[in-house]
């Protein structure tokens, strides 16, 4: 508990096991912003819509998206009570903190703060979403409007989803309902990064791709840089709008023609950030593969079958040693 960073004030210089080793080091963190990252219209005319997700799906794994039906009150809303919930009382975060990664609603911080050799400078709170009526009950009691602001937001972002899944499975020339029909699970992860006394010598989170299907973010300041042809490029917030980035899952399913992007977050020597990551997921037991219609179309299957809980366990495997998490899974073509 003591090791959360919201808890600790006035840090004046950045704690021995927080500095990165000096080739994972960020350095200099103002990195120009990536302009070209296409900022998608969820209104626009659906033929259109389709083929813009698609394109900025293969080419840069990542869009903004605008218009997107969520209400922008709402969306202040969640960001102002998961910044509330991070300014609680040491003693009220207590009850809710973890080092257990096994316990589904926790508080925590950093990735996997008992056996990393370096810590990265954020806390986090995660829990499951979906279905609503499962899970909310082990949601932080505290601030009091967390469960019903949380709880209206969830179930917008697991429509969003569905919706995002639908344009995403036409642009492949999937048959209708094959991704929705996929996605079961919905983990929500409010990240908080407080202000690092020094960002050129920690990371609020290292170099990753997604494990998921597609993450939909949250955010209202930058830190989040994406890794385009060998250079750390920085996202530019937009008001209201979600980043969506797709995950290792659906690259896989895809059979590589979508792009599951590497990125990282930087912190910030002035102020703290708040984001909030929801990552849509099949169930653990879902078999994963290519999917068959894009093999006979193209060529060869590029990754075999497996278990997505297995895939889980090796991506954290994996992360920690700093492999690349679908080596292991690609067939030699
Ligand atoms: O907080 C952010 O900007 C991004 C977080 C992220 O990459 C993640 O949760 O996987
Ligand atoms: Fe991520």
């Amino acid at each position: 508990m003591e090791k959360l960073l919201s808890t600790k004030t006035d840090l004046k210089f950045v704690p021995e096991s927080y500095i990165l080793p000096p080739d994972t080091r960020p350095g200099n963190t103002e990195v120009p912003f990536f302009e070209t990252i296409p900022v998608i219209d969820l209104k626009g005319e659906p033929a259109q819509l389709i083929q813009q997700i698609a394109d900025a799906s293969k080419e840069y794994g990542f869009f903004q998206l605008i218009n997107h039906g969520v209400e922008e009150k709402l969306l202040q809303d969640v960001l102002d009570v998961t910044k509330e919930f991070f300014e609680l009382p040491a003693e009220d975060k207590a009850t809710i903190f973890s080092d257990d990664p096994k316990r589904s609603c926790r508080l925590y911080t950093s990735i996997d703060y008992m056996n990393e050799q370096v810590h990265y400078w954020r806390d986090a709170l995660k829990h499951p979403c979906h279905p609503l009526e499962e899970h909310s009950q082990f949601w932080p009691q505290k601030p009091a409007q967390y469960r019903e602001v949380v709880g209206r937001y969830s179930v917008e972002v697991w429509k969003l989803s569905l919706c995002l899944m639908d344009l995403i499975s036409k642009g492949l020339g999937l048959e209708p309902g094959y991704l929705t029909e996929m996605i079961e699970v919905q983990l929500m992860s409010a990240n908080h990064y407080p202000a690092c006394p020094d960002p050129s010598l920690t990371l609020g989170l290292p170099k990753h791709g997604d494990v998921d299907f597609i993450t939909i973010l949250l955010q209202e300041m930058d830190g989040l840089q994406v890794l385009k042809d060998g250079h750390w490029l920085a996202i530019k917030p937009l008001p209201n709008a979600f980043v969506v980035n797709i995950g290792h899952t659906l690259q896989i399913i895809s059979n590589g023609k979508l792009k599951s992007v590497e990125h990282r977050v930087v912190t910030n020597q002035k102020l703290a950030r708040t984001t909030v990551s929801s990552f849509i997921y099949p169930s653990y037991s879902r078999q994963i593969e290519p999917a068959q219609v894009l093999i006979k179309d193209s060529s060869l299957p590029l990754y075999r079958a497996f278990i997505f809980k297995d895939f889980l366990d090796t991506y954290i495997t994996d992360t920690y040693q700093r492999k690349p998490p679908l080596e292991r899974y690609k067939l030699q073509v």
